[in-house]
């Protein structure tokens, strides 16, 4: 029988990390076991989330039912929360730091408008070193313990010339680039207890959510500064060439940036509802210039994240108002 309880019954067993059920059909995604198993979702087993589950929900005194990971400037997001209990990175066993200006590394677990949430100040990008399974492996604890909703946040360029600096783009979509390389946060053997093997992606962007905060945009009246759109994330650090952007543009991407995807991916795949949006922090230029300010740079997108802050964290906190409030 299988100790992580990943094969169907009596007989099952792991060769190499592929998991075989009795009849020998492979549930993990390994061709072979003289095949070195890709790391990636080996990294964290169920055990080690449990026990990162376990730390943060003892340590509160708390079982958060909202996750919320704050953006490039956008960790003001966490300061909302009442009667917080902190957990600095490094102090999280088995968690990795924040190396980004902007995402301060710490773990707020309290309350917001009612409601318990946890909410991360500093996410992890792939561009840190980091794999696709370690940046997003914080959204597993969340699911363990005890998240229902996720509400990503990022900092984009936009692409779509209807956007301003300083808008708000509600994510009903995205484009994988990462994926169409062959990388996945769910890469390696799947563990049936966080999901399925093959998730579907369609409706990941929960629709209920993204009509509550038009509604909530247009009671604040910013209606004309919200949008709904497309977000892509490329693995960064350098930002895109104008040929790239073009053709992202031109496959129906909105807004680019260098995280999220992987995070809803995990999100959904242990299916949590997920409500993502970005800030419209630089203008993306489509066209050659020479112009130095036409150039996106972290500045000027921590600059506008912090102007914009106010407006974030009214969203965030109305939103999460009206879960709280339809289900208690
Ligand atoms: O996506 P967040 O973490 O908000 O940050 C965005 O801002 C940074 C670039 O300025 C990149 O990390 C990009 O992904
Ligand atoms: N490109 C990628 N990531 C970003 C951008 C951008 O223009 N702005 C903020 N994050």
């Amino acid at each position: 029988m299988c100790s992580r309880d990943c094969c169907s019954g009596p007989g099952g067993s792991h060769r190499g990390n592929a998991c075989t059920d009795k009849k020998g059909a492979k549930s993990g995604s390994l061709a072979g076991e003289k095949i070195i198993p890709t790391p990636q979702s080996l990294l964290y087993p169920y055990e080690v989330i449990e026990e990162i589950a376990d730390f943060i929900t003892k340590g509160s005194g708390m079982r958060p039912r909202i996750g919320i990971i704050c953006g490039s400037g956008l960790g003001s997001l966490a300061d909302m929360i009442q009667d917080p209990k902190i957990f600095e990175y490094e102090k999280i066993p088995n968690f990795p730091v924040s190396t980004v200006e902007g995402h301060a590394g710490r773990l707020v677990v309290g309350t917001l408008e009612g409601a318990t949430v946890m909410a991360m100040q500093g996410r992890f990008h792939f561009y840190e070193g980091y794999p696709l399974a370690k940046c997003s492996m914080p959204v597993r604890v969340m699911k363990l313990c005890g998240v229902e909703y996720l509400f990503a946040t990022n900092a984009a360029g936009g692409i779509n010339p209807r956007f301003a600096v300083g808008d708000i783009m509600l994510m009903h979509d995205h484009v994988n680039m990462l994926g169409f390389a062959g990388n996945s946060p769910l890469q390696g053997p799947n563990d049936p207890r966080f999901g399925p093997r093959f998730p579907a992606l369609v409706n990941s962007y929960n629709k209920d959510l993204i009509n509550k905060a038009i509604e909530i945009g247009k009671a604040m009246g910013i209606e004309s500064n919200i949008h709904v759109g497309v977000y892509s994330c490329l693995g960064g650090p350098n930002y895109e060439t104008i040929a790239e952007l073009k053709a992202l543009r031109m496959m129906g991407v909105d807004a680019v940036g260098m995280s999220t995807v992987h995070e809803v991916i995990t999100a959904r795949h242990c299916d949590m509802k997920v409500f993502a949006f970005s800030l419209i922090t630089n203008k993306c230029a489509t066209e050659y210039s020479d112009k130095k300010d036409e150039e996106a740079n972290h500045e000027e997108v921590m600059a506008v994240a912090k102007n914009r802050q106010k407006a974030c964290c009214e969203l965030v906190s109305r939103l999460i108002r009206e879960i709280h409030m339809a289900s208690p």
